[in-house]
Formats: C-alpha cells, structure tokens, sequence
C-alpha cells in the first residue's frame, strides 16, 4: 500500500536544466550509497536496517515498553540530537495534540524530554513535575559521553532512586547506547541497567529505526511493527535506481534548486502534528549536507500558522527558498463549521464545511500564491498519519539524505562541526585534559 506521493510539478519547472542535467550524478549518488563505496560508508546501517529488524527485537522493544508503561505515569526520555529527535517527531505526530494534558492513565504513560537543553529552569521544572510520581528513565546516548543528557541523567536518576529506592530503580532505568563503548555503557553494566544496543555504523540522525526511537514510542502506547513495515515498504520502493523512484526524484529535484540559487529548503506542514517531524528533518539534512561550506539549510514552518507571521517573507522576500509541503490527504477526526444565525464573523459561507477543507483550500491558495511569487512548490502527500505511513516518510527522507548529500559532493554521514562548540564549551569549563584549550580560549576573552 503505497502511502505518500510526491509531486515536482510546481518544482521542477524552476530548474528544469538541471535537473535533467542531474540524472547522471543521482544514478551516480544512488549506485555509490548501494554499493557502500562512498565517503562515510561505515555509517550504511542504516540502508537495509527496516528490513534488517528481526521479530525478535520487536518484541523485547514491547515487552520492555510493556514494563514501563505497567509501572510509570512518567517516561522520561533522555537524549538530545538523533537521540530523541525521531522519537519525539513520530509521539507527536500520532498523539493527541493536548496529550501532556490530560491526567496519565494506567498504563499509558506520558512520554517526556530531558537531557535535550542545559536549561536549569526546565530541568528544576521536570524535577517539580516529577516529584512524588511514579517515573521511568530512558537514557539514549550513541556516544554515552555526551554532556547535556549525561547532566540530565544524573539528576533523574538520583531522584528515581530516593524516590522508589535503588533497587526498584534499576527495573525502571533502560539504556540505550553503544555495545562496548562509553560511560553509559559502563555504568549501565555496573547498575545492571537493561540495556540495547545502537549498530556502530548506524549514525544518530539516522537512528530513529533502532531502539533509540523504537522504545519510547512504544512506551508512548503506538506499534513499532507498523512503524518498521512501513519503513521496509519504502525501501523496497526505493531499492533500484530508477527515474521514477521518489528518493531520487527528491534527492535529484533539491540539488537542482539548490544549483539554481535556491539555497533554503522550508519543510511546510499544514498540520500541526507535523512540527517535530520538521525539527528532526532539520538535523537529518543540516547535519549530513552542511559542510566544505556547502548545502542547502533547512528549516521548517507550520502553515497556516506561520503564514501570519513568516508568509510575507516567503512570498515577497529574497528569491533563494523552495518549498516542500506535507499534507496529509485526510484527517482521523470529522469536525465541521457550523452555522450561526447571526453571521457577525462573516464566515456562513464556511457552514457545514470540514475545517479540512478550509485547510486545503490555504493550502492550495498558498502554493499558487508562493509559485506565482517565485518559489518552487515540491509536494510530498501522506495518506494519512499513521505509523506505517511515517514509517515510509522516514525512510524516503533518510535514503534522499544519503543520495543528495554523495550529489553534493560530501561526505553525509559526519559532523565534524559540531564538534567546535563542545571543544570551547569544555575549555571553558576547565574540563580535565583541556588545560591547553582553556589557556588559550580565556586569552581571548
Ligand atoms: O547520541 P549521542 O552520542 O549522545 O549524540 C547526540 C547528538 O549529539 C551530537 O553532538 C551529534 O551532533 C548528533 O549527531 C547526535 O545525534
């Protein structure tokens, strides 16, 4: 069952040379990544992983999901970056949008962040919340040595052990992390922590299909076997090179863009559920195609919402943006527009319509509107907001990564530079073994 589409009509015209002239490199890019000869090529894992994921690990995934969500109100997960990012797209997109809300239910319990900002108030704000609840801990680190879920997981899990006490604790902390390496892997193998294991050559922006995104969202109460066979579905589709596959398609269409002038891809969802979806987006493409001082930057808006606020920059601003839209064909809920006698809103004509079709209807006004401004118009469209469906969307946008990046001419599966921060952040902080760093970044203050 095939659950998105993408439409270039409104896009390629924009670019048109290009494009055809692209097909020689994206049959290159594609045939390079399938053959795993490529620069970063250790990092494939995540190529064949959907149909790589044995039933096995699908049901640990649950049973252990099925152990948190018996005994928590509260799942905290902490990670930052690719380590909660694809969790925390596919919870939202398929969760009530007034979930955290609601009081928790027995045996659903809210799924919450940490350890993805130092932001002391939100850290003291979680601890408040938490206080006298009865919490679980999932703690996801590739590496295990990075510095914002490292401070967030000492401090939960001090509080989980005064609060149920030490042993009790240990049944509710899961790890996630390296098989060998780390001080997370040592100290969850010092604890006796339940642990899984994040491949070696599966990168974190690259890693919502392995435990790390795979526990929380069956902690969240949503079917990861959906998830993965919607995953494998698109890669199948995407397997073979081909004109028509629509991870070339994409892959081939933004390089394209991109060499025209159109250096800002806007990820556009017309519905809200959609945000968090766009910010772990955001990572997959900033982080694999921002470098050598190249790439197109991604960024994100929600429409209608941001159409009073960033539309007129996007309709009349400077010409270097394109637009690729997810719009989700049919919403889970019927909700129509009433009538009112009166009619001082002016807005009877709406009466009786689904507010769906008001929605398509911006929708459409704004891709005519931003075309006739000057900015391309890719469409990808998803059936519906499931997990299958999420499932194919996340894979289509992982295989275009690595196919866009190799047409870019980078290595898409490294980050060196965010390495940069870190470095001054630890001289800064007079971290053991930075002694000459520190020296040398306060010599420039
Ligand atoms: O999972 P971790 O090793 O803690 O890494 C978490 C994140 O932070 C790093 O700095 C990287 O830039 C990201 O690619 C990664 O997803």
């Amino acid at each position: 069952m095939k659950s998105i589409e993408i439409n270039i009509q409104d896009a390629v015209s924009f670019a048109e040379k290009q494009y055809k002239a692209n097909r020689t490199s994206a049959v290159e890019a594609m045939t390079t990544l399938h053959e795993g000869n490529g620069e970063g090529s250790d990092f494939l894992g995540w190529l064949h992983l959907p149909s790589s994921i044995s039933q096995e690990l699908i049901d640990r995934i649950n049973k252990t999901a099925a152990r948190l969500r018996e005994n928590c109100d509260y799942v905290v997960c902490i990670g930052i970056g690719g380590s909660y990012l694809g969790a925390k797209a596919v919870i939202s997109a398929l969760s009530d949008s007034f979930a955290d809300l609601y009081a928790p239910a027995p045996h659903n319990p809210k799924v919450l962040y940490a350890g993805q900002n130092i932001g002391e108030e939100y850290t003291a704000e979680l601890e408040k919340l938490l206080t006298g609840k009865k919490f679980g801990i999932i703690v996801i680190s590739k590496s295990g040595t990075t510095t914002e879920p490292a401070i967030a997981f000492r401090i939960f899990k001090e509080m989980l052990e005064n609060q149920a006490g030490k042993e009790a604790a240990k049944d509710l902390i899961v790890a996630v992390t390296d098989e060998k390496k780390g001080a997370l892997r040592t100290l969850a193998t010092q604890e006796g922590y339940e642990t899984y294991v994040i491949p070696d050559n599966v990168g974190g922006r690259f890693s919502v299909l392995t435990p790390v995104g795979l526990l929380p969202i069956a902690c969240a109460g949503f079917d990861i076997q959906k998830l993965v066979a919607g995953a494998v579905e698109m890669e199948n589709t995407a397997a073979h090179e081909s004109e028509e596959n629509p991870v070339e398609v994409y892959a081939r269409l933004r390089n394209a863009l991109y060499q025209s002038g159109k250096k800002i891809e806007i990820l556009v969802n017309f519905n809200p559920k959609l945000h968090y979806f766009a910010e772990w987006w955001k990572q997959l493409y900033g982080e694999s195609e921002g470098k050598d001082g190249k790439g197109i930057f991604p960024a994100a808006v929600d429409f209608t919402t941001d159409l009073h606020s960033m539309g007129q920059w996007i309709q009349e601003g400077e010409r270097t943006i394109f637009e690729t839209v997810l719009s989700v064909k049919k919403p889970a809920i019927t909700r129509r527009i009433p009538e009112d006698a009166a009619n001082l809103d002016g807005i009877n004509y709406l009466s009786g319509k689904r507010i769906d079709e008001v929605n398509k209807m911006a929708e459409l006004g704004t891709k005519i509107a931003h075309v006739d401004g000057g900015v391309p118009n890719i469409k990808i469209e998803l059936a519906k907001l499931d997990e299958h469906t999420l499932g194919q969307l996340i894979y289509f946008f992982e295989k275009a990564c690595g196919v866009s990046g190799y047409m870019l001419g980078i290595n898409p599966f490294n980050q060196p530079g965010v390495e940069a921060y870190k470095k001054n952040m630890f001289a800064l902080l007079e971290k053991p073994g930075y002694e000459k760093e520190t020296e040398a970044i306060k010599a420039k203050l």
